[in-house]
């Protein structure tokens, strides 16, 4: 009764719950919806992927990836609250790895230092100055703004299994979104990076490495990520937010990466252009909505030929991480950057550094050389 008098007096009604009056329209599905009911959906979907891709078993030691940007920093909160609710049995911790770029991951890693305190999980922060003797702000001293990426790249993922081990954890989760995933899909089909293509959208992977990473955020959109947090917010401060941007979770953007920070520029802009046009471009944007899972799912099915032939796993000989190469790819740039010859270690022609020759060339076989590239590095 309550319900037809909201209808009749033109209160458009939450296509879930039938009740309160709708808020948003979802990103994801398209269905205008209520904030209670945006809150649920979205934590309800997440214990799903958590629950029936068996990403966790009771009495987990687990590190939460924690960058301090928008998709950790929602990753700790959600994961500490379904543990709590679900009863998981999970023993969370913050991991981060400190870059050591100024004015970029300093403050970030305040906003980790606040998660710290507010969700109460032990934070383990390790720098690339303690593992690798050099910052990345000495890096680019170095090598300049091209290639840069590389150097973080391989470094972060490997310090991040190091972090890992010295907390003694059995799994790595990290805040990777539907969006990355899809982005990397498509990077590796550009590219033509098989072995990639066959891995970037498993939700684990590193499971032949000691420590696995998850990534529970598989199936969950960016927009939602974004609006999480900041719902209670409307949407144009919040906009105004991005735009100006004001130092927030939201928007830091390493500022070695130029060429990103433009991109990430034109895309808040062509947000908001399309958000005011939204409702000319109805059908354009529900056929991007759905792209995104499109693309997950083709990755999904990617199926690879087995005559193809893959990487041989090994140990690095110099430090023992693992490593398809003699040398694992840190190595490699690290012994680059120490006799001041940092170009070495970069792009495909690896022979100029001896300890670096592919295991599968030495073998006689040709094999499918992987690169550090896309979003997922990791
Ligand atoms: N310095 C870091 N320390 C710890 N974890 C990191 C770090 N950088 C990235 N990660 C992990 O990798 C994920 C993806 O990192 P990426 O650099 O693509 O940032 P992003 O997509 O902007 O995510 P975020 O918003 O969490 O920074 C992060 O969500 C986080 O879990």
């Amino acid at each position: 009764m309550e319900e037809e008098k909201k209808r009749q007096r033109g209160v458009r009604l939450c296509c879930l719950c039938n009740e309160r009056r709708a808020s948003l329209k979802r990103p994801k599905t398209l269905e205008h919806i209520c904030r209670e009911c945006f809150y649920r959906v979205f934590e309800d979907e997440i214990h799903d992927v958590i629950i029936s891709n068996k990403l966790f078993s009771p009495g987990d030691r687990v590190a939460i990836g924690a960058s301090g940007g928008k998709d950790s920093t929602v990753l700790a909160y959600v994961l500490s609250k379904l543990n709590k609710t679900y009863n998981y049995g999970l023993d969370l911790f913050l991991l981060s790895i400190d870059e050591g770029i100024t004015g970029y991951r300093d403050d970030s890693l305040l906003t980790v230092h606040r998660n710290q305190i507010q969700y109460g999980l032990p934070l383990k922060v390790i720098s690339y100055q303690d593992l690798y003797g050099w910052t990345m702000d000495n890096i680019v001293k170095m090598i300049g703004l091209k290639n840069n990426c590389t150097f973080c790249g391989v470094f972060r993922r490997q310090a991040l299994d190091r972090g890992a081990a010295l907390l003694k954890v059995d799994k790595v989760v990290t805040g990777h979104n539907a969006d990355d995933i899809a982005e990397t899909v498509l990077l590796n089909i550009l590219r033509g990076d098989i072995a990639r293509l066959s891995r970037c959208t498993s939700i684990i992977t590193g499971e032949d490495a000691p420590i696995p990473r998850c990534k529970p955020f598989k199936y969950t959109y960016e927009k939602e990520i974004v609006i999480y947090p900041f719902f209670i917010i409307h949407l144009l401060p919040f906009f105004l937010l991005l735009v100006l941007a004001i130092p927030s979770p939201l928007y830091y953007v390493c500022i070695f990466q130029e060429a990103r920070l433009l991109f990430h520029r034109m895309h808040l802009f062509s947000k908001c252009i399309s958000w005011f046009c939204s409702r000319v471009h109805q059908g354009f944007r529900e056929n991007q909505v759905w792209a995104i899972l499109d693309i997950i799912k083709s990755g999904e099915n990617f199926r690879i030929s087995a005559t193809t032939k893959m990487p041989e796993q090994g140990t690095c000989e110099r430090c023992g991480y693992i490593s398809s190469q003699k040398w694992c790819k840190a190595c490699v740039l690290l012994d680059g950057l120490n006799r001041g010859l940092p170009k070495l270690g970069i792009g495909r022609s690896r022979g100029s550094i001896d300890g670096c020759k592919d295991r599968n060339e030495k073998n006689g076989g040709k094999s499918i050389e992987s690169k550090q590239c896309g979003t997922l590095d990791f």
